[in-house]
């Protein structure tokens, strides 16, 4: 690792040379908190968000992983869904799907996709319904603090324009407190309509990982990590603050290339 750093606040910075080191450290991260989690509540509930995240994650399929792993454990969500049928290019579903789900033996049971015949606010419904579910029968574990699902492992990647999970700079969603899954229609980045976890849901988690890669995420990086102009509008990833649980960002030379020194001790 070429740099590591900690904030008081449960922050945590990982920089890598490039997109291959920070592959092969990312699937370590993954299968030590599988271990962890399934070792205390004999469960790992982790929440997946689509793009360039996915692939990062592939080193999960081989070796040693694809044996160590407990993967029957395992129970797939998404943080973040496109409104589209699940055989549909743009579907996280299917991004997923081909690129790891069909790869390592997790149960078909435990992938809890989104309800993708219906309109994005009851696909919304319909997700938090089943999530409702899920945290009753402790498959997802609950906050103390404030009733949310608390995920073992939320995975968010992050946009050029500072946006994580379907969370878009400005969007009244950003304000939502009450429920835990919601949707847009307005999406900036195609395609328009989509369900999203909400910040109090993400913020809740035991452990959130936000991982970037590539220069043209840098001005993002900066803007979401470094002590910058308070009355500038706060970036969707500036705003994720898990309340108990560990934020650690994962990110390469050229993603962490205008972060200031300083901003994290070294580790
Ligand atoms: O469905 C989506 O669009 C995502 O969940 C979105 O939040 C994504 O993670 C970022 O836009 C980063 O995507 P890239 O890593 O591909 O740039």
């Amino acid at each position: 690792m070429a740099f590591s750093g900690n904030k008081n606040d449960g922050r945590e910075l990982r920089i890598y040379e490039n997109a291959d080191e920070l592959s092969s450290i990312l699937a370590d991260y993954i299968a030590e908190l599988s271990e962890a989690s399934i070792k205390e509540r004999g469960v790992f509930a982790i929440a997946l968000s689509g793009g360039s995240l996915i692939t990062l994650m592939g080193k999960l399929c081989e070796a040693p992983y694809s044996k160590t792993v407990d993967w029957a454990k395992w129970y797939i969500f998404w943080v973040d869904e496109r409104v589209v049928s699940k055989s549909h290019a743009d579907s996280n579903y299917k991004l997923a799907k081909d690129r790891f789900l069909s790869k390592v033996p997790i149960l078909h049971s435990h992938v809890h996709s989104i309800n993708d015949s219906v309109t994005a606010e009851q696909a919304a419904e319909d997700y938090e319904f089943v999530i409702r579910q899920l945290v009753k029968t402790r498959v997802i574990s609950v906050s103390e603090i404030n009733d949310c699902p608390k995920f073992d492992l939320v995975l968010l990647g992050l946009g050029p324009d500072g946006h994580v999970a379907s969370l878009f700079p400005n969007h009244p969603v950003l304000q939502e407190t009450e429920q835990w899954v919601t949707f847009i229609t307005d999406s900036p980045k195609p395609p328009p309509e989509r369900i999203t976890f909400t910040l109090p849901v993400i913020s809740s988690a035991s452990n959130v990982a936000i991982v970037a890669t590539g220069g043209g995420k840098a001005e993002a990086v900066h803007l979401a990590i470094d002590e910058v102009d308070p009355n500038w509008p706060e970036l969707p990833a500036r705003m994720v603050r898990p309340i108990y649980g560990d934020l650690v960002w994962f990110l390469d030379f050229a993603a962490a290339s205008k972060i200031q020194c300083g901003t994290f001790s070294t580790s």
